[in-house]
């Protein structure tokens, strides 16, 4: 996954048992305010960070300064939200608008004028909605794209730095939320949860006939494609399960890393493939990234095992994918992500009865969407405080 600055910074703070919790909010000082005794309603992030003590935990950590700022004096943040359920406004707008002016794509659109002037910031949530280049000439006093969420692939990060806009995202918050999904897939896919709970509940059911056996996860091997936050809570997780865990990413993990999970590095995907009964791609889409895993590879893959993608559709060739479940190639896949979302509705991974598809919801969980706000809000300041960015993208 990416190699952000904020995970360098991470592990240079030493962390003992019970304070990973504080490395998190030493790196995210808009995070730590929170809930602060000196937390007022709003922070004025241009007046830099002072030490104040935390309410909760009695430490010494940094904090923004507080100084209560009129709604309108507060920097413009532009949303970009698909909507939904689970959107921003429903939700994390009380948030936000602790730090911002929150101005929706309609009253943008409707009072492009003034509005152009005040936002400073936007705010893309999740993976989704993209900016174009036309947006960014309308907006001149733009300093930063917070994307909440890991995967930046759907901005065109050369263009947006051409106008000397930084772009950052939330690798920390998405983590464990995106690696319970993975595990969810896996446990799904083995035991064949969701033909059980078809069964189940259908109306034709007269009794419970189940002519079909599902694998087990306990001591399985698991092969994780993607060694990055995500991919290392996956084998967290996969180590309570005495899964033997393999993996496979550009940088091998250091040795410590490597010992607290468990995991064997295999420099070539190759070997991983030929050897996993679980293959789970944790990777983000890069240009070469894009159909990492083709006819080939999973020509490689042992009969019985299964493919899991948390990553990104476009990872996977879709069309050999569909060959190797319709030939029995591999035994199963599990996909929270497809290409692309959702896939037409004639689609032949449809059609399939050895998949399980769900519509990427990695990290749709109360707690994530909230620590992805925090995270991208926390990011979003620094870039207009003048301060070092905890989590920036920047472009190859
Ligand atoms: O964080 C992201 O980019 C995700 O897609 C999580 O599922």
């Amino acid at each position: 996954m990416f190699r952000s600055k904020a995970f360098s910074l991470l592990k240079l703070i030493p962390l003992m048992p019970g304070q990973s919790d504080l490395a998190y909010k030493l790196i995210h000082p808009a995070i730590a305010s929170h809930g602060h005794r000196c937390h007022r309603r709003s922070v004025d992030y241009r007046q830099g960070y002072k030490t104040c003590p935390s309410s909760a935990e009695g430490r010494t950590i940094n904090a923004p300064q507080t100084k209560v700022m009129a709604e309108e004096e507060l920097p413009g943040v532009l949303i970009l939200d698909i909507g939904g359920t689970h959107g921003v406004l429903e939700n994390l707008a009380p948030l936000l608008k602790k730090h911002f002016c929150l101005i929706t794509m309609k009253e943008f659109l409707e009072n492009k004028k003034e509005m152009s002037k005040k936002i400073q910031s936007v705010f893309v949530f999740e993976c989704r909605p993209t900016v174009d280049r036309e947006l960014l000439e309308s907006l001149p006093n733009l300093k930063v794209i917070g994307n909440s969420g890991v995967g930046v692939d759907h901005l065109d990060l050369k263009m947006i730095s051409s106008f000397g806009i930084k772009v950052t995202n939330t690798p920390h918050a998405v983590a464990d939320s995106t690696a319970d999904i993975g595990m969810a897939l896996m446990l799904a896919s083995a035991r064949r949860l969701v033909e059980g709970c078809q069964i189940a509940v259908s109306p034709d059911t007269k009794y419970f006939a189940v002519d079909w056996l599902g694998v087990e996860v306990t001591r399985a091997t698991l092969g994780i494609i993607g060694m990055g936050s995500i991919g290392y809570k996956v084998a967290q997780r996969a180590r309570a399960f005495d899964m033997r865990i393999l993996y496979h990413n550009r940088n091998r993990r250091r040795k410590e890393e490597e010992e607290a999970v468990g995991a064997h590095y295999c420099e070539k995907m190759e070997d991983l493939l030929q050897q996993s009964d679980f293959v789970m791609l944790v990777v983000n889409l890069t240009p070469e990234t894009h159909k990492l895993i083709g006819k080939k590879e999973l020509g490689l893959m042992k009969p019985t095992a299964t493919f899991i993608n948390i990553s990104r559709g476009a990872v996977i060739d879709q069309d050999a994918l569909v060959e190797a479940l319709q030939n029995k190639v591999i035994r199963a896949a599990a996909l929270d992500v497809t290409y692309p979302e959702p896939l037409p509705r004639d689609h032949p991974l449809l059609k399939l009865n050895n998949i399980i598809i769900t519509p990427h919801i990695g990290t749709a969980t109360v707690q994530a969407i909230r620590m992805m706000a925090e995270e991208a809000i926390a990011n979003m300041l620094s870039v207009l405080n003048g301060q070092p960015i905890p989590s920036e993208v920047l472009p190859k």
